[in-house]
């Protein structure tokens, strides 16, 4: 963990570190790629001597370090130009399913970008193959079940979104893990309405809508997120703050914020976590869920995002389970799913509190 996250959480206990270590948790907003640990990142890069890609892991942590959003989208595709062949998004896959696993990450809803790997020459059968067989693997060998949402990368123009559909809805293509449909990449220039119709049929084939919006623009590109691709989630969300309306909106409608606090410093998004909205959508009333994005990247992981998340809302162990609930509530997850993961936490809650 690098100095300004220490920094970021110092004077919490031991026993609140030791206590987020342990809990049952649910993530919701982790992007696969962006979830490459260095040893991974720099073996890939190792096999790719053509990249830019630091080989040492210990360089990593320099290459990743953003001057702003869009310096943050060309090192993030530095990495994804790494990852060439089914194998590679084998173990990358399996890899991040025992990273989720080891902070006790009982679930995980995981963004995978299918078109930036078949427009680099991996085959959509053999993606398909690869992320299915590490997501069983590392439900079996793990015990952490994981399910995709595809995003469409917008920047990659309409094209990306036609490709992303066409893989999220063929039935002979669709993976069993697919639950939600997404939009990443950056947002100033890529006007959010312009994909409702890839958004409409990712809807009509049963798939949930979580698009990013509000990370680098204002609270007109969350309103059209939820009136335009029918959000049912947000991801991110920041500028949603300076919108009570919206605020309200999201609040009485139950529309859940994936909040990730040190991505969004790390990308400049928001100057200081000083300055991050998180406190002010709790008083709103809105449903927020904590989360890392792209861990490795910024330097952090889920563990190290809900100590920043307690020390932002002043929670103690009993408020760090209720978030850890919300990410239940939030997931789509079935309902015997979610019952029993937050039976789970408050077991694990409780007896920690008696010890
Ligand atoms: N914090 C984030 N906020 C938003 N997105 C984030 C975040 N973190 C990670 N992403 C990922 O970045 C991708 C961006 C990829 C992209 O823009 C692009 C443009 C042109 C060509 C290609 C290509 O592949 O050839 C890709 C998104 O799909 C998304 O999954
Ligand atoms: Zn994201």
């Amino acid at each position: 963990m690098t100095d300004h996250l220490d920094a970021a959480t110092a004077g919490q206990g031991r026993d609140l570190h030791a206590f987020i270590a342990g809990l049952p948790k649910a993530e919701l907003h982790v992007h696969h790629v962006g979830s490459a640990s260095p040893r991974i990142v720099s073996e890939l890069a190792a096999r790719h001597p053509d990249s830019k890609v630091p080989t040492d892991p210990e360089a990593l942590a320099d290459y990743f370090t953003f001057t702003d959003f869009a310096h943050f989208i060309e090192l993030y595709l530095s990495v994804v130009d790494l990852v060439r062949t089914p194998e590679d998004v084998r173990l990358l896959t399996y890899e991040v399913g025992r990273e989720l696993a080891r902070q006790q990450v009982r679930y995980a809803e995981l963004t995978v970008t299918p078109f930036s790997s078949t427009r680099r020459g991996i085959d959509e059968r053999a993606f398909m193959d690869a992320i299915e067989d590490a997501r069983k693997a590392a439900e079996s060998e793990f015990g952490t079940v994981l399910r995709w949402c595809f995003d469409i990368p917008g920047e990659a123009g309409l094209e990306s979104a036609e490709e992303t559909v066409r893989l999220a809805t063929d039935d002979r293509l669709r993976p069993e893990g697919l639950v939600s449909f997404g939009l990443g990449g950056p947002e100033i220039g890529v006007p959010r309405p312009q994909f409702k119709p890839y958004f409409d049929r990712a809807i009509a084939a049963g798939l949930h809508s979580v698009p990013h919006a509000g990370e680098t623009t204002g609270p007109e590109t969350v309103w059209d997120a939820l009136d335009e691709l029918r959000a049912e989630r947000i991801g991110h969300g920041t500028s949603s703050a300076r919108d009570p309306e919206l605020l309200r909106h999201l609040a009485e409608r139950r529309i859940p914020l994936e909040v990730c606090p040190t991505s969004n410093i790390a990308t400049r998004a928001v100057a200081t976590l000083d300055e991050h909205p998180l406190k002010e959508f709790t008083r709103a009333g809105v449903l927020v869920t904590i989360n890392s994005d792209d861990p490795p990247m910024f330097g952090t992981d889920l563990n190290n995002e809900y100590a920043v998340a307690a020390r932002l809302l002043e929670l103690d162990e009993r408020g760090l389970a209720d978030l850890a609930k919300n990410a239940v509530e939030a997931s789509f997850m079935d309902p015997s799913g979610k019952a029993r993961l937050a039976a789970e936490i408050d077991t694990y809650t409780t007896s920690w509190l008696a010890s």
